[in-house]
């Protein structure tokens, strides 16, 4: 049974649909990031986790539990904001140890727990050190063994790098993911960048307007994308405008006069194909002119929607090696690299 279980979960403010039917779950221990540009309810998903937002409609189960059910401070959950909301009159041990003299934890195994905790962040030293003389990234830091500290069923994490630099960002990046690792604990990441989601998500999750548009392991997202939304949100992309069909050699899209393979759910019909411009190599007329020798238009991550139908069905991934041969292969270099690439080759 999953652990995490968002059923349709709904929320409307007046006339305006913030989240719209979501449905999602999460296996315990995972790391599952909320992906999506300004606006698209990533923010408002995470509150009703929390319990801070009611939804509209829809139910939310934690290892088997009704969520809805408890008030927030009855949910076991950690979190962790952009704004670090630390006290500021408070070390960072005593920060850390707020939350346990809440629940009425004695004092020596507080003290022990404050300090394993700030030792999983790397402050292990810091305990006496207040806010105000700590950067921002150890700051966020404290937030994290603040939130860990309680050992939370769940930990939820909005945006919680965003107020860092990029170089202490990165550095972040890679400690959170070492202590999910090491401590296991089951996080929802609310992200709106991209590489962040990509570095450290399990899986992620892409929405846009209230909608869940695609579901995947980062990599399979970038590779196989479930629509044009997905496809132009991570990384680059050239969208070409086909057709889908069925001909001798299998499904295929025509782009141009030239049919690719696609995966066979597909239906007939417009279709797009999606061509990353790192996957674009030039040939000329078969002799070398791309950075390798006798690559022709190589690679090939691509996925194809029919603009005017569903998304491409969860399934067969679409062909990996089109191989029009020679001079053909050619022709389509140059249309994605002439017509529409914009770092092609
Ligand atoms: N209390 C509210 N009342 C009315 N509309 C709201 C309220 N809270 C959020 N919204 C709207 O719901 C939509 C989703 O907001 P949400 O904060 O969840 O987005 P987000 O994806 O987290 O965006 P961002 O990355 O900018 O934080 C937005 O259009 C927002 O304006």
């Amino acid at each position: 049974m999953p652990y995490l279980v968002l059923d349709r979960l709904t929320k409307r403010f007046g006339p305006w649909v913030a989240v719209d039917n979501l449905s999602l779950t999460v296996e315990k221990g995972e790391l599952v990031s909320l992906l999506g540009p300004s606006g698209c309810g990533k923010t408002t998903t995470l509150q009703m986790i929390a319990g801070f937002l009611d939804p509209s409609a829809g139910r939310v189960t934690l290892d088997g539990a009704d969520l809805l059910a408890r008030k927030p401070n009855e949910r076991g959950l950690g979190i962790v904001f952009q704004s670090y909301a630390l006290f500021p009159h408070m070390t960072a041990a005593e920060n850390v140890a707020f939350g346990l003299e809440m629940r009425g934890i004695p004092r020596a195994d507080r003290d022990r727990m404050v300090r394993d905790a700030l030792q999983l962040v790397g402050l292990g030293a810091f305990g006496d050190r207040y806010p105000r003389r700590m950067s921002g990234g150890q700051q966020q830091r404290v937030a994290l063994a603040r939130a860990m500290v309680i050992k939370p069923s769940l930990l939820l994490l909005d945006e919680p790098l965003s107020n860092l630099d990029a170089k202490m960002r990165e550095e972040m990046q890679i400690e959170l993911r070492r202590i999910q690792r090491s401590v296991g604990t089951t996080m929802i990441l609310v992200t709106h960048d991209q590489a962040e989601a990509m570095a450290l998500s399990d899986r992620v999750v892409i929405m846009n307007k209230g909608r869940v548009e695609q579901v995947a392991a980062p990599q399979d997202a970038y590779d196989n994308p479930a629509s044009a939304f997905v496809a132009n949100f991570l990384g680059r992309t050239n969208l070409l405008q086909g057709v889908v069909r069925r001909d001798g050699a299998g499904r295929r899209i025509d782009v141009a006069g030239t049919a690719w393979p696609v995966a066979a759910e597909l239906p007939d019909g417009p279709g797009l194909l999606t061509v990353r411009p790192e996957k674009v190599r030039f040939v000329d007329g078969g002799r070398r002119a791309g950075p390798r020798p006798g690559a022709g238009l190589s690679g090939n991550p691509m996925a194809v929607r029919n603009p005017h139908g569903g998304r491409r069905p969860d399934g067969d991934p679409p062909a990996r090696r089109p191989n029009p041969a020679g001079r053909k292969r050619a022709g389509h270099a140059r249309l994605a690299g002439g017509g529409h690439a914009r770092d092609g080759g």
